[in-house]
């Protein structure tokens, strides 16, 4: 089976950090078919319809030749929607968000003769958001006692939401409508933080390895629990029982040891939990001052990895006794990735409707998808499409 690609667009990121690319692919069988209009036709719009899916591929921004790679193997540009005239000054062009669109423009038009068209980081993240919660189903979902519940998401009850992307810094932004929103906060401690400060304190390699420490670790070894301070007793009056995390690392503070005394596994599990229960815990005091009940945390510092996410849900609930949700997306990196593609309209992009079943990709459609890595509990979502239609202008 011939894959034919139209509209194309990723998102580049500094280094250290990760390149998304969300890719459209027409999937006509007729291999002799050269020309991407001919897996059009006309859908209920009278638009011209081009049946495909949707792929999800994420690169190490320090392997960024490898995307290049990738992006000449498959041939990636806009292509569709040249077909039908809408953009005649749009040949080779790639819709890109984050910093890398900046950083990465002169390098892409060196190697594959490609501009980087630079759309806004938050207006990409808040349309990825958007996109998602409407149009993929099963996407959203809690993660309370390891269990993962998938949420139906009534249409005309979307807004408002806080949406919480966490990558290598956290943006949370309160979204009212589609294109309505507004960056309420955000805080510097964050993935990056993780795993800036874990590759200094356990010497590891790279962000899975550290991760993966993590699920065999001890945070009570390093911090310091209530029950520490109160003699092993709950401090009921104030509402903290005995193993609540009094203060992170604190016992290192008395413990009388050198780094090399603790075990990395340790050290992983503590720092993700003191970055993930901040993280929580700021988000709900924002969803709490614009009385928001519901918190969409994204970005690819959570990897479906599950004790990221059950301290994230945890801090939540415990912080607004209940009253507030935490809620996790199954294609959590790729939010503003997802908003750069929708911002293809200029360019004779019209909408996006989405099949509603998500399919596995064969093996190796994502290539340089770090898929090796993935942590157990990790959705492995660079490797998953989703079947759509792109609707362009006539
Ligand atoms: N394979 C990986 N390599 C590096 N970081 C990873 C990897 N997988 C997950 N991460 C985590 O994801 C974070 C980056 O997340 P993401 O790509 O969503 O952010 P971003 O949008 O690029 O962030 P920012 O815009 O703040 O730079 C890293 O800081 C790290 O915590
Ligand atoms: C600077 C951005 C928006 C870049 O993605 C992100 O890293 C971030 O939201 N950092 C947190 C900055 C702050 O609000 O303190």
């Amino acid at each position: 089976m011939k894959e034919r690609r139209t509209p194309t667009f990723s998102r580049w990121k500094v280094k250290g950090s990760l390149i998304k690319l969300v890719y459209f692919s027409t999937n006509s069988d007729d291999s002799s078919s050269s020309n991407d209009s001919l897996a059009a036709s006309n859908g209920d719009r009278g638009s011209p319809v081009l049946e495909g899916k949707l792929h999800f591929a994420k690169f190490e921004t320090q392997k960024i030749n490898d995307c290049i790679d990738f992006i000449r193997s498959k041939q990636l540009r806009l292509t569709g929607s040249e077909q039908h005239g809408a953009s005649g000054s749009a040949k080779c062009v790639i819709k890109a968000t984050g910093g890398g669109a900046f950083k990465y423009a002169d390098l892409f038009k060196e190697k594959l003769g490609i501009s980087l068209d630079k759309a806004d980081e938050m207006d990409c993240l808040v349309a990825g958001a958007n996109f998602l919660l409407k149009a993929v189903h099963p996407e959203a979902f809690t993660y309370m006692g390891g269990q993962k519940e998938f949420v139906k998401i009534d249409h005309e009850d979307l807004y408002p939401y806080l949406l919480v992307n966490i990558g290598s810094g956290v943006s949370m932004i309160k979204v009212d409508g589609p294109g309505k929103f507004e960056r309420v906060s955000g805080t510097n401690v964050g993935g990056g933080t993780f795993w800036g400060l874990g590759k200094l304190l356990t010497k590891c390699k790279n962000f899975d390895e550290l991760l993966e420490l993590s699920h065999q670790g001890n945070n009570r070894v390093i911090d310091m629990l209530v029950g520490d301070i109160y003699g092993g007793m709950d401090y009921t009056k104030i509402g903290l029982v005995s193993t609540a995390i009094a203060c992170s690392f604190g016992k290192a503070i008395s413990d009388n040891k050198e780094l090399e005394d603790y075990k990395p596994e340790d050290i992983s599990r503590s720092l993700l939990r003191m970055i993930s229960n901040n993280i929580g815990q700021i988000s709900y005091l924002n969803a709490l001052r614009f009385g928001l009940k519901r918190i969409f945390f994204a970005g690819f510092f959570i990897r479906g990895h599950a004790y990221t996410m059950d301290t994230i849900a945890v801090a939540v609930h415990f912080w607004s006794k209940g009253e507030a949700k935490a809620m996790f997306l199954k294609h959590e990196g790729f939010l503003g990735a997802l908003g750069s593609f929708m911002s293809y309209e200029k360019h004779g992009f019209e909408d996006l409707k989405v099949h509603q079943s998500v399919q596995q990709s064969p093996v190796g459609a994502s290539l340089g998808g770090d898929k090796s890595h993935d942590p157990p509990n990790g959705d492995l979502n660079e490797n998953q499409s989703i079947d759509c239609s792109v609707y362009l202008s006539q």
